[in-house]
């Protein structure tokens, strides 16, 4: 699997299914057919044991490639019961062929009257990128008894109910363990409130070539793991520590100590030459006992900050930094300096009382800090997240990573990026003090910035699950992601 992979929107996968038929020659039925194939080879690979097959059918071509599976299920000897909601008949034309041949084989399909058949595993081809409105209630019902029955879901393309471009839910949605996408993988899959719902996500291409499909550039790219040793070449045996850049982390008000020795400690252990820490008189002993490693300063107002800014390569500010004078004298000190930035939690909530542009920034919103950044609700933020990234980029001109299930990573000029890596164990406090403390040390160790945050956001989400890997994912703590940031930091 490539560490790079190219996501689309619907729209534009539309258009290269119309090139591979009206320019490539490719019939829409031999697509289709290909694609119920394609789910079918899934199917039975993932389930072996599997007898009863229940496919739920909509009225457009998702349903198409449903029949195609019965059909092709039904041949080989497999019970298949074909459910669709009430009043469904396909319209276009090659779902009228695929039902047509699914009826010449001898198939029924039954109407949904609000009990679900028995089936070992339900194939949900109920509605694909063409989902235009909320599933109507019959098709809401069945969705509800698919997911309520805990048989293993096959969704094809999309899982049913949800929109491939945001992967926010339409409405009612299936909940899958596998996704079989087609053609190409859709955007919207990986990232956000789709992550509950697709499960595992796979891309079968029909047997088109994405290079005679489109020359447009993708709307997203998802980055794996994997893609981190571009980026962390071995240090060269004549290094000294000057040349692997200082990060100063500015924050820690009384009672939040912890955020910013996190922060420091995950500047270190990315590998940056020296890290400073800028706090509270009352924090330097816990911290300097802790983490004797990071040059821990007293700074009570921003004429003592002045010349630590001076010494280091990048600023890390808002880790437990708080709202108050303190804070806010320290913020505006940091941004006055003109210094690269990078901006997390108070920080954040400080530029959004007073917006202002920010191209020398990194921004690392979580979707309220985001929505706080933006004047919306979080809520509209997770709606469309590749959209909020996007707006936050035009309304500070800088680079945006946009936390959550599928951090999206955006900047002006750039394809944004989804970060293909992550747990919900990281969903703990002090977490975000670690991937701004991580970011901060790639932009300083001469990362320019976007890559700093893709880096740096890749980097924390695979620490975080190697971490959970080995204890699990409830209880992970964000300090238990030093030893893997630093593996992983080394890449063989
Ligand atoms: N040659 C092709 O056209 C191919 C199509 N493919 C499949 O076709 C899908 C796209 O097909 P369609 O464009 O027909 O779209 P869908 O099958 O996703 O469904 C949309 C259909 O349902 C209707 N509809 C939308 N929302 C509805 C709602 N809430 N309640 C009731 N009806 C609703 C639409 O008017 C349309 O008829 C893809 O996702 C993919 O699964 C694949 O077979 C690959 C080849
Ligand atoms: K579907």
């Amino acid at each position: 699997m490539s560490e790079l992979l190219p996501l689309y929107r619907g729209a534009q996968v539309r258009a290269m299914d119309r090139t591979a038929i009206e320019t490539l020659g490719v019939p829409g039925y031999t697509l289709m057919c290909r694609a119920g194939e394609a789910a079918w080879r899934l199917l039975r690979e993932r389930w072996p044991r599997a007898r009863r097959i229940g496919v739920a059918c909509g009225p457009g071509n998702n349903g198409g490639d449903g029949y195609v599976l019965a059909r092709l299920a039904k041949a080989e000897g497999f019970a298949v019961v074909v459910l669709a909601p009430p009043g469904t008949s396909p319209r276009a034309r090659e779902a009228r062929q695929a039902l047509a041949d699914w009826r010449a084989a001898g198939g029924r399909v039954e109407t949904f009257d609000g009990l679900l058949p028995e089936a070992d595993v339900w194939v949900d081809a109920l509605y694909g990128i063409g989902l235009a409105r909320p599933p109507s209630d019959a098709a809401r019902a069945m969705i509800e008894r698919i997911n309520a029955s805990h048989v293993p879901v096959l969704a094809l393309d999309v899982p049913s109910g949800l929109d491939a471009d945001t992967g926010h839910a339409v409405g009612a949605v299936v909940r899958a363990d596998v996704t079989l996408s087609f053609i190409a993988a859709k955007r919207g899959l990986y990232t956000g409130m789709a992550r509950d719902f697709d499960g595992e996500v796979r891309v079968d291409a029909l047997g088109l070539e994405l290079s005679r499909l489109s020359d447009e550039a993708p709307a997203a790219w998802l980055i794996r793991p994997d893609g981190l040793s571009r980026w962390l070449a071995p240090r060269h045996a004549n290094a000294h520590k000057g040349e692997h850049g200082h990060v100063l982390c500015v924050g820690g008000e009384v009672g939040m100590g912890g955020a910013v020795r996190l922060c420091a400690e995950a500047a270190l252990r990315t590998g940056v030459g020296l890290a400073s820490v800028a706090t509270r008189s009352a924090g330097v002993a816990a911290l300097v006992a802790a983490r004797p490693e990071a040059m821990t300063h007293a700074v009570e107002d921003a004429a003592a900050l002045a010349p630590l800014v001076e010494r280091a390569t990048v600023l890390a500010v808002g880790p437990g930094l708080g709202q108050g004078d303190w804070g806010r004298a320290l913020y505006a000190a940091a941004l006055a300096s003109g210094k690269p930035l990078v901006l997390d939690a108070d920080g954040l909530n400080l530029l959004a009382a007073a917006p202002t542009p920010l191209p020398q920034a990194i921004l690392t919103p979580h979707p309220g800090e985001a929505g706080r950044l933006l004047g919306v609700t979080s809520a509209e933020v997770q709606a469309d997240r590749f959209a909020a990234a996007a707006a936050l980029v035009r309304r500070f001109d800088c680079v945006v990573v946009l936390k959550g299930a599928g951090t999206v990573v955006a900047a002006p000029g750039e394809v944004p990026v989804v970060i293909g890596a992550g747990n919900p164990g990281m969903a703990t406090g002090g977490m975000g003090d670690v991937l701004s403390g991580v970011v901060a040390a790639l932009h300083a160790q001469r990362l320019p910035a976007f890559e700093a945050a893709v880096a740096g956001a890749l980097l924390h989400a695979a620490a975080g699950d190697q971490a959970a890997r080995i204890g699990g994912e409830r209880g992970l703590l964000p300090s238990d992601l030093f030893p893997y940031l630093r593996r992983l930091a080394n890449p063989e």
